[in-house]
């Protein structure tokens, strides 16, 4: 009875390649999964055990925080950090680091989480899912500090997502390209079902909230109204739209068929004084480390997005990804 590849089975083997490898990277993303395959029960169960609605409490980003995105958080904290495999957490959803008891033994890795993307997706039984990207930990620190995770997206040893769809999918990578598996609810394991996933470098195919357009710098307008005038105008192709406003979903798309997805920086975002929507640390950054190692572009329009030097935890970036000849023309653009 062929089973096929199991999520462990293919870190273990990824981690074979690596001299003196402990274990303990296997260990961290067995945690991850773990809570992963929780947060996917709750998200698939949902009224059934009373987890929508908002949690009457706001984030670090004055957000009203729903309740799955406060159960999300506490699992992954209590999946993570009695195990030994990181030393220090950070999330959407905490203002600051999270140190680990005094008592906690400490491990090599620092991971940055959003626990539960696409919030406003939630009550609507829409697709949503958690980000993650892992750094190594300073050496020597009990208690890292925000400044030891403020690091460019290229010193990543690995990130993903999970999708909690119709299907549950963890996306994978740690360098060594880009792997999806789905989960088998009956036996709880996520099972390897797409290996080096490439993105196509064309697309017909963009994802922008159109809401905004009015807002749009002249290089971002440019860019969609030569692709609403299709076949007749300067694309010579028509191009469709979609939108699900949760950007693990739009990224899943993009890698399953190709696609750009865009939230680039507009006049009411810099109006709050802010540097974008998405978050560079544990949205853009793993995003564009998955998508890059399928072959595809993440830029904030201007600058490739793993380059940038990151100023705070919580900072925001314009996000342009997908189909590497479309993203590179939207830098063209901006430039
Ligand atoms: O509300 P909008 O403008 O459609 O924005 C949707 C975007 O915001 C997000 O929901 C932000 O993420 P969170 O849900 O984690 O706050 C993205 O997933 C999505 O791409």
């Amino acid at each position: 009875m062929y089973i096929g590849t199991t999520l462990t089975n293919f870190i273990i083997e990824t981690q074979r390649q690596f001299e003196g490898a402990t274990g303990e990277f296997t260990g961290l993303l067995n945690d991850i999964a773990v809570a992963c395959k929780k947060i996917s029960d709750l998200v698939n169960k949902g009224d059934l055990v009373g987890v929508l609605g908002t949690a009457g409490s706001e984030n670090v980003q004055g957000e009203q925080q729903k309740k799955l995105d406060v159960i999300s958080n506490d699992i992954f904290i209590e999946a993570l950090a009695h195990n030994g495999h990181v030393a220090a957490l950070a999330s959407e959803e905490m203002d600051d680091v999270y140190h680990l008891s005094d008592e906690a033994h400490r491990g090599k890795y620092l991971v940055l989480f959003d626990p539960l993307d696409g919030s406003s997706n939630i009550d609507v039984n829409v697709s949503v899912g958690t980000i993650f990207s892992v750094l190594k930990a300073p050496a020597g620190i009990k208690n890292p500090r925000k400044e030891d995770f403020l690091k460019p997206g290229t010193e990543q040893v690995a990130a993903g997502y999970c999708v909690y769809g119709p299907s549950t999918m963890m996306v994978l990578t740690t360098g060594k390209g880009t792997n999806m598996f789905t989960l088998d609810r009956d036996f709880g394991e996520f099972l390897l079902t797409h290996s080096h996933v490439q993105i196509p470098e064309d697309t017909q195919e963009f994802a922008i909230n159109t809401s905004n357009m009015r807002f749009w710098e002249p290089p971002v307008k440019r860019y969609i109204d030569e692709c609403l005038q299709g076949k007749d105008g300067p694309r010579g192709k028509d191009f469709n739209m979609r939108w699900i406003a949760s950007m693990v979903a739009e990224v899943h798309r993009i890698l399953t068929r190709g696609g750009v997805f865009m939230y680039p920086l507009d006049s009411k975002i810099k109006a709050k004084g802010q540097g974008g929507k998405l978050r560079l640390m544990y949205e853009a950054n793993p995003m564009a480390f998955i998508v890059e190692q399928a072959g595809g572009a993440c830029t904030t329009g201007r600058e490739r997005m793993m380059t940038l030097s990151p100023e705070d935890i919580h900072q925001r970036v314009p996000v342009v990804l997908g189909s590497r000849n479309e993203v590179e023309r939207v830098s063209e653009y901006h430039r």
